[in-house]
């Protein structure tokens, strides 16, 4: 049977995200490690359904045009919408050839009559050259939703919180593709090293400007060198490694992380206490336990205790007290839209209230854990205030033992102060600040 293309594949991980209900990043594993592509066939599969998945709403909003009232199979509609995006979004494939496959996809996967009905969409679509420029109305807010494809309460909720034109500035950095980045394992390597070292076999490696630890990469894949299978680096966003130098965890003291797996974080405060002292790696499920086992090992670091538990309920574990806590928590996840464009479709706002309820119960548990004098950090990858400074806020405000500790602007790098406000004493990165993860991080004292 002849090998499938790249956008037949894409189709099919469209379709079983649909299908399913699931997250496009699991469904494009499966079928990717099915297909078994060559790396720029599977970087093209990627970039076709993250970009159909990240503009679907600007998409079926210029579809509407040409299909409104028509039933459409959703096999058809996906087809629809992959096609214009590659029209509208990728100039590196010419229009003929995406009409083309589409017509000779919809002929094999249905029929004579689909075929001529997705020529004529496409056709027409190629036909209307202001179609991108009209498509949203409304006021500003309500344009930015449909122009830069993201859900409108969610665009109305950044507007009231961050203002219209940083707002447009999230939206349209959330819609650029991601870059990889990695962290060195100062374990075994430096920086300057590792740089050397990837610069034999990737064209564009460079320092990060967000982490000394850092090194950012346009595509390349650094996961499937012998470097990795070393140890000298694990693959980890930029904005995530200012978590761990946060906790200031000195060599020999003891650690808690409370949310830790897969272990990017721990293993980093495993890296800067210089494999010297006590981590508690603690996760609440089961699988991902030899995850944060498996990374520490292949890293070389040997100080952490993989535990399962669930962190509302720490205390019960007799653990004893610790001299630095992390809770990387659960959360929404809105500042990694870039690399998951599904959440923003799949998320409403009853599951920020929900899972802002949770952080709280998470906090206010492991913060019993920490020993006087000790510090305690609290993190999500979101730019949601009601996850992040509200529950800082309203801990504090309840729990007189504990104060914000508003150095922590002083342990960042100057490249970082100079970018960010941390005048409240918080640090919130958003994404197009670096073009990274738009994270949030917190530190917490005990006071003595
Ligand atoms: C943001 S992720 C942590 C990422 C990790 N710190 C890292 O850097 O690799 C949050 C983690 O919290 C875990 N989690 C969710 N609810 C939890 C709970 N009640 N107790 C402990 N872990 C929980 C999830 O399984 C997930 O691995």
């Amino acid at each position: 049977m002849a090998k499938k293309g790249a956008r037949d594949i894409a189709l099919d991980v469209l379709n079983r995200v649909e299908e399913h209900q699931s997250y496009s990043n699991l469904e494009l594993k499966h079928v990717l490690d099915r297909e078994e592509l060559r790396a720029p066939d599977a970087g093209l599969v990627t970039e076709l359904v993250y970009g159909t998945i990240q503009r679907r709403l600007t998409l079926d909003t210029a579809l509407d045009r040409f299909i409104r009232g028509k039933k459409v199979q959703t096999w058809v509609k996906n087809l629809l919408r992959l096609s214009l995006y590659q029209i509208r979004f990728l100039d590196r494939i010419p229009d003929r050839a995406v009409v083309h496959e589409a017509v000779e996809i919809a002929k094999r996967r249905g029929h004579q009559g689909i075929a001529s009905m997705v020529n004529g969409v496409l056709r027409n679509a190629l036909r209307s050259p202001d179609l991108w420029d009209k498509l949203g109305s409304g006021d500003d807010a309500a344009r930015l939703s449909i122009e830069q494809s993201h859900p409108e309460w969610l665009v109305r909720r950044w507007a009231g919180q961050y203002g219209i034109e940083e707002t447009r500035r999230i939206l349209e950095s959330n819609n650029r593709p991601p870059r990889t980045s990695i962290r060195v394992n100062t374990l075994k390597s430096t920086r300057d090293e590792l740089l050397g070292k990837l610069r034999e076999q990737f064209s564009a490696v460079e320092p990060s400007v967000v982490s000394p630890d850092g090194l950012v990469m346009e595509g390349g894949h650094a996961a499937g060198t012998e470097w990795f299978r070393q140890g000298l680096f694990t693959v980890q966003d930029e904005s995530s490694m200012l978590v761990a130098p946060a906790l200031a965890a000195d060599p020999g003291m003891r650690v808690l992380d409370a949310c830790a797996a897969p272990g990017g974080k721990t293993t980093h405060i495993a890296a800067l206490m210089q494999n010297r002292g006590e981590i508690i790696a603690s996760d609440v499920h089961p699988h991902k336990r030899d995850l944060i086992a498996q990374n520490a090992k292949r890293l070389g670091i040997t100080i952490i205790e993989p535990i399962v538990s669930d962190a509302l309920h720490l205390g019960e574990k007799n653990l004893g007290t610790f001299d630095r806590i992390l809770l990387d928590a659960p959360c929404t996840g809105f500042g990694v839209i870039r690399r998951k464009p599904d959440l923003k479709w799949n998320k409403t706002p009853d599951d920020v209230k929900a899972i802002a309820e949770l952080q709280y119960k998470l906090l206010e548990s492991v913060a019993a854990l920490l020993a006087p004098g000790g510090l305690l950090v609290y993190s999500t990858c979101t730019i949601e205030p009601e996850e992040n400074q509200l529950i800082v806020q309203r801990f504090v405000k309840n729990h007189p033992a504990f104060e914000l500790d508003r150095t922590l602007a002083d342990d960042l790098p100057a490249s970082v102060r100079d970018k960010i406000d941390t005048t409240e004493g918080f640090v919130q990165v958003l994404p197009h600040h670096f073009e990274s993860d738009g994270f949030f991080i917190a530190r917490l004292k005990r006071k003595a």
